[in-house]
């Protein structure tokens, strides 16, 4: 019988998973498998709540896999010894897995192809975490990437994504292969206590209610912070509990204004993992350096202590900070406003920042969180180094009643209207009503003025 093995990586789904079809074309045995990665936690990615997003992940893999006949094999240790010690157990002939965008994904893929080519099994990689565009294509007409996003865009909408695929009616495993037990959400501390449910059931509910009553408003109503009116759709585009090219076919097919602006804001996703993939320094490293001489960690210490923790007296940035405590996640225009606050008033590295979300983000991602943190400080690709988002007109633009800011701020909760975005101040009229609440950290005008000394260095 030939046996192959599926590794499954950011792609924890049974529809439209182009490995496990591969894999599953002929009379075949598969053992899909996923290995928790000790690369992964060494360089400090397993973070509570993607764990435990990704153990909800797995256990509705494995129930949906044994729905089909099969289980889901769970190993522990690196990935590609890991891999190797499976397939020489179930004598595979061959290896199916997704290619990815990051520096260590692309590292994996080749050496997993090399010592897997070195006991004479094939390694065949596929194309399922992306849409169109996949990692490292190489477009001539761009040398290795495109930098700005409307021409990638362009082309990105030019082409047809490929057919869905549906998920298998059976797996059949070949017997005898050892698995660690899955991993429970319940036994992990340190979780959200609001975070969202993991798992393809999960995702997929999520994407039908998502077209069936959200999608029709979205370009109206994607930067209102209290209406809550995005996708929430991340966190599976993440773990790939949602395949990003079923989501796209499915979209376009609801159709409308809503579905287009949604459609395009997809893209960012793949646009951002074609950037990683060919310059994948740039999860550390500027993407283009403006030689920010940043405040040092120590000297702004108490600063990015308050940013982190939610008072730092501006309340639409301290709103957004303790959401993303409370949820694991944040609204696009919060992420914006509170990057904007810690690169471009507090002046302090956008490095800081993005480690930080990578804590505490359910769908933290390294093309996507890094890019657009750079994108926000001025460092990275189609940006505009010099914009400051100003966290008070912001959040009178995006939270005109005030409803964003009293649900995650209780001090404010009784501030009716747009004042609750002013920053309370001693000698403010509605002081003593909110005497809880923290004086600003910053003066604003202070902040911009030391940015734009430091900018004009350069
Ligand atoms: C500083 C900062 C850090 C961010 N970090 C992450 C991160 O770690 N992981 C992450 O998935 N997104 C990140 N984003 C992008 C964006 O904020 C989130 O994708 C979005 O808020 C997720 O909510 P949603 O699914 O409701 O989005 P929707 O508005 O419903 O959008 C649908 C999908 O499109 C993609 N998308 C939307 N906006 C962007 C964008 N600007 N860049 C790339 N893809 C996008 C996402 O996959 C998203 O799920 C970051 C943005 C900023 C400004």
């Amino acid at each position: 019988m030939y046996v192959s093995v599926v590794l499954f990586t950011a792609d924890l789904r049974l529809h439209d998973h182009p490995p496990l079809r591969a894999a599953l074309d002929g009379p075949r045995q598969v053992v899909p498998l996923f290995v928790r990665d000790r690369g992964v936690a060494d360089a400090g990615f397993a973070a509570p709540n993607r764990l435990a997003f990704l153990a909800d992940c797995l256990r509705d893999l494995d129930a949906g896999l044994r729905e089909r006949g099969g289980r889901l094999v769970v190993r522990s240790g690196d990935v590609v010894e890991e891999v190797c010690a499976v397939a020489a157990e179930a004598d595979a002939d061959e290896v199916h897995m997704a290619a990815d965008a990051s520096g260590y994904a692309q590292q994996r893929e080749r050496r997993l192809r090399r010592a897997l080519e070195a006991e004479g099994r094939r390694l065949h990689v596929h194309e399922s975490v992306t849409t169109v565009v996949p990692p490292g294509r190489v477009t001539p007409a761009y040398a290795d990437h495109f930098a700005v996003f409307t021409p990638y865009f362009r082309q990105w909408s030019g082409q047809r994504p490929r057919d869905v695929l549906g998920a298998p009616r059976s797996v059949r495993v070949p017997p005898g292969i050892g698995s660690d037990e899955l991993p429970s959400r319940a036994s992990l501390p340190g979780v959200s206590p609001g975070l969202a449910e993991g798992g393809e059931t999960a995702g997929r509910r999520r994407l039908a209610a998502w077209l069936r009553s959200g999608v029709a408003a979205y370009a109206d109503r994607n930067d209102d912070l209290a209406g809550d009116a995005t996708s929430r759709l991340s966190p599976h585009l993440h773990f790939g509990t949602l395949s990003p090219v079923e989501l796209v076919h499915r979209a376009r097919r609801a159709g409308g204004e809503g579905a287009e602006a949604f459609v395009r804001q997809v893209a960012w996703r793949d646009f951002h993992r074609q950037v990683l993939a060919a310059r994948p320094g740039a999860a550390r490293a500027d993407y283009r350096t403006r030689h920010d001489r940043w405040r040092s960690e120590r000297t702004a210490r108490d600063d990015i202590e308050a940013w982190r923790e939610g008072r730092t007296g501006y309340p639409v940035v301290d709103a957004a900070m303790r959401q993303l405590r409370h949820e694991g996640w944040m609204h696009n225009r919060a992420r914006l406003l509170t990057a904007s606050f810690l690169t471009k008033t507090l002046y302090v590295d956008w490095r800081v920042g993005a480690r930080y979300f990578l804590e505490w983000l359910v769908d933290g991602d390294l093309a996507n969180n890094q890019l657009n943190w750079q994108w926000v400080a001025g460092t990275g690709t189609d940006t505009r180094p010099n914009r400051v988002l100003n966290p008070v007109t912001q959040a009178k633009r995006h939270d005109p009643d005030g409803a964003y800011v009293r649900r995650w701020v209780p001090e404010l909760a009784e501030v009716a209207g747009a004042a609750v975005h002013e920053p309370w101040r001693t000698a403010g009229p509605d002081r003593e009503r909110v005497a809880a609440y923290p004086e600003p950290i910053v003066d604003l005008a202070e902040g911009l003025a030391r940015f734009r000394r430091a900018r004009s260095r350069d």
